[in-house]
């Protein structure tokens, strides 16, 4: 039977079901893309199914989409833990790491644990084509993002997670079609402002901004491009844009090609206790750093061979 978005929808019965049954068997998450929903509906068949209802195994059920339609559906229905995409990835492997991002920022999955995935080509809305099998302690990328995230006091992990979803928007979107690039500095504020200046008048001063706030969020995205760096607080107050870092020179261990902005944002991470996130404009790559170290690198949309998932 052909459904109406054009994936047989047989074919999609039996993805869904082998990915449901693998996940009983060998998975700690069960994890389900959908665009417009469907294939949740299918999975629900099997949730609630007598032989299909996860006795005796606590199976976590994710639900993950771009749509913030499906996302309000989904976060009525009960058994399932709905996730909300904050944007559409080109390829598979790139949509399951932000997937499994969003897993490590909500607590949801441990270092040995296995995810197993059901996921159609992106953007291709009904093309449910493949079971993918995530073990979080073999992939280095997605261990590297696990140990940095758990390394982060609650508070700062949400503000630190949201940071990176702009910075990734970012590196996304770009600005007015072209690639752009950004700083961002989280926490310790207070000694980082004393190991920088203003470029420009500072656009957030006296304004009692937080990075929670969707407008205030499509502030900085306005202002990213200009130079110097956003200083975040430890709670996700906006403290300052346009901020020029003078970190006292170190020495670094980074990779060969990087220039002012990402040595300053190591150095700044190595002398105080913040976590600096910058989006390169050549390339649109998001990288994070903490103690002076490089502790992750993210490409949102290229197909990051080094992190390929194996998909069965
Ligand atoms: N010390 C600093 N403090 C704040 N911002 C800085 C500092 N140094 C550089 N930047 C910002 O980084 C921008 C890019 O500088 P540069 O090209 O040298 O860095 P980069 O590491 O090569 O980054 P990109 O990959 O984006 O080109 C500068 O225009 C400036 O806005
Ligand atoms: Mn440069």
């Amino acid at each position: 039977m052909k459904s109406k978005y054009g994936g047989s929808m047989d074919k999609i019965e039996s993805i869904v079901k082998h990915g449901f049954s693998l996940a009983r068997e060998i998975g700690d998450v069960l994890l389900v893309f959908t665009e417009t929903g469907r294939t949740y509906k299918v999975l629900k068949k099997y949730l609630n199914k007598e032989c299909g209802k996860n006795e005796g195994k606590n199976l976590k059920v994710v639900v993950t989409t771009p749509n913030e339609d499906t996302y309000s559906y989904l976060k009525n229905e009960k058994e399932i833990i709905p996730i909300l995409l904050k944007y559409r990835n080109k390829y598979k492997s790139a949509m399951i790491k932000q997937a499994m991002i969003k897993l490590f920022e909500n607590s949801l999955v441990k270092e040995r644990d296995t995810v197993v995935a059901i996921l159609g080509t992106p953007r291709a809305s009904g093309n449910i084509d493949t079971i993918s099998l995530i073990e979080v302690s073999s992939n280095d990328f997605l261990l590297r993002f696990y140990r940095f995230i758990n390394s982060l006091e609650s508070i700062k992990r949400l503000v630190v997670s949201e940071v990176l979803d702009i910075a990734m928007e970012l590196s996304i979107e770009g600005k007015e079609g072209k690639p752009v690039g950004a700083m961002f500095v989280v926490g310790d504020s207070e000694k980082v402002l004393k190991m920088s200046s203003q470029l420009i008048l500072n656009p957030f001063k006296g304004h009692d901004a937080i990075i929670f706030d969707k407008r205030v969020r499509g502030t900085i995205k306005e202002l990213a491009g200009i130079d110097g760096a956003f200083i975040i607080g430890d709670r996700g107050e906006v403290i300052s844009a346009g901020r020029y870092l003078e970190p006292l020179s170190c020495t670094l261990n980074l990779p060969l090609g990087l220039g002012a902005r990402h040595y300053t944002a190591a150095a700044i991470s190595k002398h105080t206790e913040a976590v600096a996130i910058t989006v390169s404009d050549s390339g649109g790559i998001v990288r994070i750093f903490k103690d002076g170290e490089m502790v992750v690198e993210i490409d949102p949309n290229r197909l990051d061979r080094e992190c390929f998932i194996p998909c069965i």
